[in-house]
């Protein structure tokens, strides 16, 4: 089926479609929604949109013939010049011919918006599977290591003609590898950080690179920037391109599935030698996610000989014990919800960016790596955050807070999650962020709040900046009623005076409803985001004595009262934490070795 032609129709920024104001989230459903049609008028069926990225949106369809059809198209809000990249992407894949990679149907182009056609990759990315599954099993990650170095053997062996002219794909990680569970296919999609390596393996410029070699320009890069959180360091800092950046991109997915984090940098807290994989393998591995370069190169050089011998060892898998979390979660039987975090994290990294010549901001994943991280931090850092932005993709409601102390760190928890079936991911994710907090090393406060972004409460301002409503919005809680001594344990009131990133100033008489409601047993937060046009108030409530109902009630709603005569502009918040006796963890810059056993029939996990 030939591509056809699609009219004049774009997509605009994706948020979490909650937190949008009403009239962007109507917006933004409408782009969505012309999309669909468009590409059904064409002919196209089943159109449904299956994901989404930094740079752009893909949506599939079927064709006449009932093949599933792929469409990738640029988000319009990025600068042209990136966007101009769809067409780069466009031409790498149409360059590559191997099972594991989506044939290349179309390029095309309507104004501005670039679409590109290829054929669609059965099955489920292997980051929203490990979410679901948390830690991939020894075998798995085993079985996997072998298929992503063939991949690589068939990168670095693409010819021009005769000469040598590699391929790197430049952005291999969990979530652009697509697996179909039922026929055990594996693609790997996203080619558009792909370019034509530069240098070999070894270092050597590549001889079909020979305008490179005429021009004697060989110090330029043509390297794509890939995902932050799993490229390696030559790719980060720019160097020229060579098959050694996927080598690292394998490596980081590899460890990142293999823990069940959504990325490289937590691998000196929590090496892969930690992790229960077989000796060999985990420390090929942590090698190529070594700080040494030989070291890397020689570990990526081993992996590429030998991980087809490797992979002959027996790995049964081993009798799961049901996981226990280290910080308690309970479920709870309310709709799920769409889960936003905000923390302080700002206050939580503040040492200087050293690195800000390497930012380019017309770069949609460095513009994401800077807001995101905001400073030039260390890796352990870095992988915390991540950590607590993977608990935030669970549908869970709460908070934490950290408190790094001399000898201990201690962590006061409230965590309500809305899926049974999620339990053991789930406490694979809450384990690998105390993990990583006990591999801190600084004395600090971190907190965090997460909240269903559809109960998030908008308000917009009139003219003379004062909110507009009909009726007053109402604050919801849940009630949840305790045992008698429950009720009588103290309980921590999280109002930790003022955070340097919350600039909002609270009218007195907020404050005062706050630490009234604080004499009733309750946990919660509720976080004030006041705009110059709009305010959002994120918050969650579970009352815990159902005997003040009715005082809750009052004092909510009087809290409400008072919030909408907010004038000043900034994030306030508050958090409430149901008990005192917080659990302590002590410090711990490494987990220990722990590797999959020599005999595995005589052990369980
Ligand atoms: N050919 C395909 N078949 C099936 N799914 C695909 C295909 N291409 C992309 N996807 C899905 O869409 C998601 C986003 O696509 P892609 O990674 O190409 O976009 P991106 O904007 O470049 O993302 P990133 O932020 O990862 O660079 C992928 O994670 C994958 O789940």
């Amino acid at each position: 089926m030939k591509a056809k032609e699609i009219r004049n129709f774009y997509i605009n920024e994706e948020q979490s479609v909650y937190l949008l104001s009403h009239r962007d989230a109507k917006k933004h459903r409408q782009w969505l929604n012309i999309c669909i049609k468009q590409l059904t008028l064409l002919g196209y069926k089943n159109v449904e949109m299956i994901g989404s990225g930094a740079f752009g949106f893909v949506f599939a369809g079927d064709d006449d013939n009932g093949l599933p059809w792929v469409f990738k198209f640029s988000r319009i809000t990025l600068a042209q010049s990136v966007r101009d990249r769809l067409e780069d992407e466009a031409y790498m894949l149409s360059q590559i011919n191997n099972p594991l990679v989506p044939t290349f149907y179309a390029f095309e182009r309507i104004k501005k918006q670039g679409i590109l056609m290829m054929a669609r990759a059965i099955g489920e990315d292997l980051e929203k599977v490990s979410l679901k599954t948390g830690r991939f099993s020894a075998a798995q990650i085993m079985a996997l290591a072998v298929r992503l170095r063939n991949v690589l053997i068939d990168l670095r062996s693409h010819k021009n003609g005769i000469s040598p002219q590699p391929i790197v794909h430049g952005d291999i990680k969990p979530s652009n590898l697509v697996w179909d569970a039922n026929t055990d296919a594996l693609s790997l999609v996203d080619w558009g950080s792909s370019v034509y390596a530069q240098l070999d393996s070894d270092g050597n410029p590549v001889a079909s690179n020979f305008m490179d070699l005429m021009s004697g320009d060989l110090s330029t890069t043509n390297a794509r920037m890939g995902d932050v959180y799993f490229i390696g360091e030559a790719q980060m800092s720019g160097e020229q391109s060579s098959p050694r950046f996927d080598e690292q991109g394998v490596a980081a997915t590899l460890y990142a599935l293999a823990s069940a984090q959504s990325c490289r940098f937590g691998a000196q807290a929590i090496p892969a030698s930690s992790l229960g994989l077989p000796k060999e393998l985990a420390k090929v591995i942590d090698g190529m996610l070594s700080k040494s370069k030989a070291q890397r190169d020689d570990a990526g050089d081993y992996f590429m000989r030998n991980i087809t011998t490797m992979a002959k060892a027996y790995l049964p898998e081993l009798d799961k014990k049901q996981k226990k979390a280290d910080i308690p979660f309970w479920y709870g039987k309310a709709e799920q919800p769409d889960t936003v975090v905000y923390s302080s994290r700002k206050q939580f990294l503040r040492q200087a960016d050293h690195n800000q010549q390497l930012l380019d901001i017309n770069d949609a994943q460095l513009d994401r790596y800077y807001k995101e991280f905001l400073f030039d931090t260390g890796d352990t850092e870095k992988a915390f955050l991540a950590s607590i932005s993977r608990l935030a993709k669970y549908p869970v409601v709460g908070g934490l807070s950290f408190h790094w102390k001399d000898e201990s760190m201690f962590v006061e928890s409230s965590l309500i999650m809305h899926d049974e079936s999620l339990g053991d991911a789930f406490s694979d994710a809450i384990n690998n962020t105390v993990m990583l907090a006990q591999a801190i090393n600084q004395k600090g406060l971190f907190k965090c709040c997460l909240f269903d972004a559809r109960k998030t409460i908008q308000l917009e301002r009139d003219g003379t900046g004062a909110f507009k409503f009909d009726s007053l919005p109402e604050l919801e809680y849940e009630v949840v009623s305790m045992k008698a001594n429950d009720i009588t344990r103290p309980h921590s009131y999280f109002e930790d005076g003022k955070d340097p990133d919350e600039q909002l100033q609270l009218p007195k008489k907020v404050i005062k409803c706050v630490f009234e409601l604080n004499q009733i047993h309750h946990t919660g937060c509720i976080i004030f985001e006041a705009l110059p046009d709009r305010m959002k108030i994120h918050h969650y409530y579970r009352l815990l004595d159902s005997s003040k109902e009715v005082e809750f009630k009052r004092l909510l709603n009087k809290l409400m009262q008072y919030a909408v005569n907010i004038t000043d502009v900034g994030v306030a918040g508050f958090m409430k934490l149901p008990y005192k006796n917080t659990r302590e963890f002590s410090l711990c810059e490494q987990q220990q070795e722990h590797y999959f056993p020599k005999n595995p029939k005589l052990v369980s996990l």
